[in-house]
Protein backbone atom coordinates (compact mmCIF):
# COMPACT_ATOMS: atom_id res chain seq x y z
CA UNK A 1 0.00 0.00 0.00
CA UNK A 2 1.67 3.56 -1.06
CA UNK A 3 0.72 7.15 0.44
CA UNK A 4 0.91 10.29 -2.24
CA UNK A 5 0.38 13.33 -0.77
CA UNK A 6 0.22 16.72 -1.85
CA UNK A 7 0.17 20.45 -0.74
CA UNK A 8 -1.17 23.82 -0.90
CA UNK A 9 -1.52 26.88 0.50
CA UNK A 10 -3.54 29.50 0.87
CA UNK A 11 -4.82 32.88 2.87
CA UNK A 12 -8.00 33.75 3.80
CA UNK A 13 -10.02 35.62 6.67
CA UNK A 14 -12.87 34.62 8.91
CA UNK A 15 -14.99 35.94 11.87
CA UNK A 16 -15.54 33.30 14.62
CA UNK A 17 -17.92 32.61 17.34
CA UNK A 18 -16.14 31.51 20.69
CA UNK A 19 -16.89 29.77 23.76
CA UNK A 20 -17.73 32.99 26.19
CA UNK A 21 -15.00 31.42 28.49
CA UNK A 22 -12.10 32.20 25.88
CA UNK A 23 -10.23 34.78 26.16
CA UNK A 24 -10.16 35.72 22.95
CA UNK A 25 -13.84 35.51 22.01
CA UNK A 26 -13.78 39.11 20.46
CA UNK A 27 -10.71 39.24 19.02
CA UNK A 28 -12.27 35.99 17.04
CA UNK A 29 -15.46 37.48 16.58
CA UNK A 30 -13.79 40.59 14.29
CA UNK A 31 -12.73 40.00 10.70
CA UNK A 32 -9.21 38.41 10.62
CA UNK A 33 -6.91 36.63 8.83
CA UNK A 34 -4.61 33.26 8.82
CA UNK A 35 -2.24 31.50 6.70
CA UNK A 36 -3.13 28.01 6.00
CA UNK A 37 -1.47 24.64 4.58
CA UNK A 38 -3.38 21.52 3.30
CA UNK A 39 -2.18 18.07 2.69
CA UNK A 40 -4.05 15.97 0.92
CA UNK A 41 -3.59 11.77 0.85
CA UNK A 42 -4.45 9.37 -1.37
CA UNK A 43 -4.09 5.73 -0.63
CA UNK A 44 -3.63 2.51 -2.99
CA UNK A 45 -1.50 0.98 -5.19
CA UNK A 46 0.16 2.14 -8.19
CA UNK A 47 -1.38 0.94 -11.86
CA UNK A 48 1.22 -1.35 -13.01
CA UNK A 49 1.49 0.42 -16.18
CA UNK A 50 1.89 3.89 -15.20
CA UNK A 51 3.01 3.35 -11.67
CA UNK A 52 1.25 5.87 -10.62
CA UNK A 53 -1.59 5.83 -8.01
CA UNK A 54 -2.33 8.91 -9.45
CA UNK A 55 -0.80 11.49 -11.65
CA UNK A 56 0.58 13.95 -9.54
CA UNK A 57 -0.71 16.72 -12.34
CA UNK A 58 -4.37 15.54 -12.32
CA UNK A 59 -4.36 15.53 -8.20
CA UNK A 60 -2.85 19.29 -9.04
CA UNK A 61 -5.30 20.40 -10.86
CA UNK A 62 -8.32 18.80 -8.29
CA UNK A 63 -6.80 20.79 -5.33
CA UNK A 64 -5.89 24.15 -7.58
CA UNK A 65 -10.03 24.17 -7.86
CA UNK A 66 -10.46 23.62 -4.24
CA UNK A 67 -7.67 26.51 -3.47
CA UNK A 68 -9.52 28.99 -6.16
CA UNK A 69 -12.97 28.63 -3.97
CA UNK A 70 -10.80 29.47 -0.74
CA UNK A 71 -7.62 31.49 -1.17
CA UNK A 72 -8.19 35.52 -0.61
CA UNK A 73 -11.70 34.70 -0.09
CA UNK A 74 -13.88 35.99 3.04
CA UNK A 75 -14.36 32.16 4.64
CA UNK A 76 -17.84 33.53 6.20
CA UNK A 77 -19.16 33.76 2.22
CA UNK A 78 -18.17 30.27 0.90
CA UNK A 79 -20.43 27.83 0.13
CA UNK A 80 -21.17 24.87 2.18
CA UNK A 81 -18.52 25.67 4.33
CA UNK A 82 -20.43 26.77 7.39
CA UNK A 83 -18.45 28.21 10.69
CA UNK A 84 -15.21 28.68 9.21
CA UNK A 85 -13.05 26.27 11.79
CA UNK A 86 -9.93 24.27 10.47
CA UNK A 87 -12.68 21.28 11.06
CA UNK A 88 -15.10 22.32 8.40
CA UNK A 89 -12.25 23.76 6.04
CA UNK A 90 -10.81 20.30 5.90
CA UNK A 91 -14.25 18.51 5.15
CA UNK A 92 -14.91 21.31 2.35
CA UNK A 93 -11.78 20.50 1.15
CA UNK A 94 -12.55 16.62 0.93
CA UNK A 95 -15.70 17.42 -0.59
CA UNK A 96 -14.16 18.89 -3.52
CA UNK A 97 -11.69 16.38 -4.10
CA UNK A 98 -13.55 13.08 -3.86
CA UNK A 99 -15.07 12.65 -7.30
CA UNK A 100 -11.54 13.38 -8.61
CA UNK A 101 -9.44 11.70 -6.56
CA UNK A 102 -9.43 8.04 -6.43
CA UNK A 103 -8.12 6.63 -3.23
CA UNK A 104 -8.53 10.02 -1.39
CA UNK A 105 -7.75 8.96 2.25
CA UNK A 106 -7.01 12.05 4.14
CA UNK A 107 -6.91 15.77 4.09
CA UNK A 108 -4.87 17.86 6.50
CA UNK A 109 -5.38 21.80 7.46
CA UNK A 110 -2.51 22.84 9.06
CA UNK A 111 -1.92 26.31 10.99
CA UNK A 112 1.31 26.67 10.98
CA UNK A 113 1.95 30.03 12.74
CA UNK A 114 0.89 28.40 16.16
CA UNK A 115 1.23 24.73 15.32
CA UNK A 116 -2.46 23.78 15.18
CA UNK A 117 -3.42 20.92 12.45
CA UNK A 118 -6.72 19.30 11.66
CA UNK A 119 -6.87 15.98 9.95
CA UNK A 120 -10.03 14.58 7.99
CA UNK A 121 -10.06 10.90 6.78
CA UNK A 122 -13.83 10.64 5.43
CA UNK A 123 -16.41 8.34 6.84
CA UNK A 124 -18.90 11.55 8.06
CA UNK A 125 -22.34 10.88 6.50
N1 LIG B 1 -11.49 23.46 17.22
C1 LIG B 1 -11.14 24.69 16.74
N2 LIG B 1 -10.96 25.70 17.58
C2 LIG B 1 -10.63 26.91 17.11
C3 LIG B 1 -10.46 27.11 15.73
C4 LIG B 1 -10.65 26.02 14.85
O1 LIG B 1 -10.51 26.12 13.63
N3 LIG B 1 -10.99 24.82 15.39
N4 LIG B 1 -10.13 28.34 15.26
C5 LIG B 1 -9.95 29.37 16.04
C6 LIG B 1 -9.71 30.73 15.42
O2 LIG B 1 -9.50 30.71 14.06
C7 LIG B 1 -8.92 31.77 16.07
O3 LIG B 1 -8.79 32.92 15.24
C8 LIG B 1 -7.58 31.38 16.57
O4 LIG B 1 -7.39 32.30 17.57
P1 LIG B 1 -6.23 32.23 18.61
O5 LIG B 1 -6.21 30.92 19.27
O6 LIG B 1 -6.35 33.43 19.43
O7 LIG B 1 -4.95 32.30 17.70
P2 LIG B 1 -4.34 33.59 17.03
O8 LIG B 1 -5.40 34.51 16.57
O9 LIG B 1 -3.34 34.11 17.98
O10 LIG B 1 -3.65 32.93 15.78
P3 LIG B 1 -2.59 33.59 14.82
O11 LIG B 1 -2.62 32.73 13.59
O12 LIG B 1 -1.29 33.53 15.57
O13 LIG B 1 -3.04 35.00 14.57
C9 LIG B 1 -10.10 29.24 17.48
N5 LIG B 1 -10.45 27.94 17.93
ZN1 LIG C 1 -9.22 32.80 13.21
Amino acid sequence: MFELSKQFRFEAAHTLNRAPETEEVESSRRIHGHSYRAEVTVRGEPDPETGMIIDLTLFERAMQEARDGLDHRFLDEVPDLGPATMENLALWIWRKLEPRCPGLAAVTVHRDSNGEKCTYYGGRA
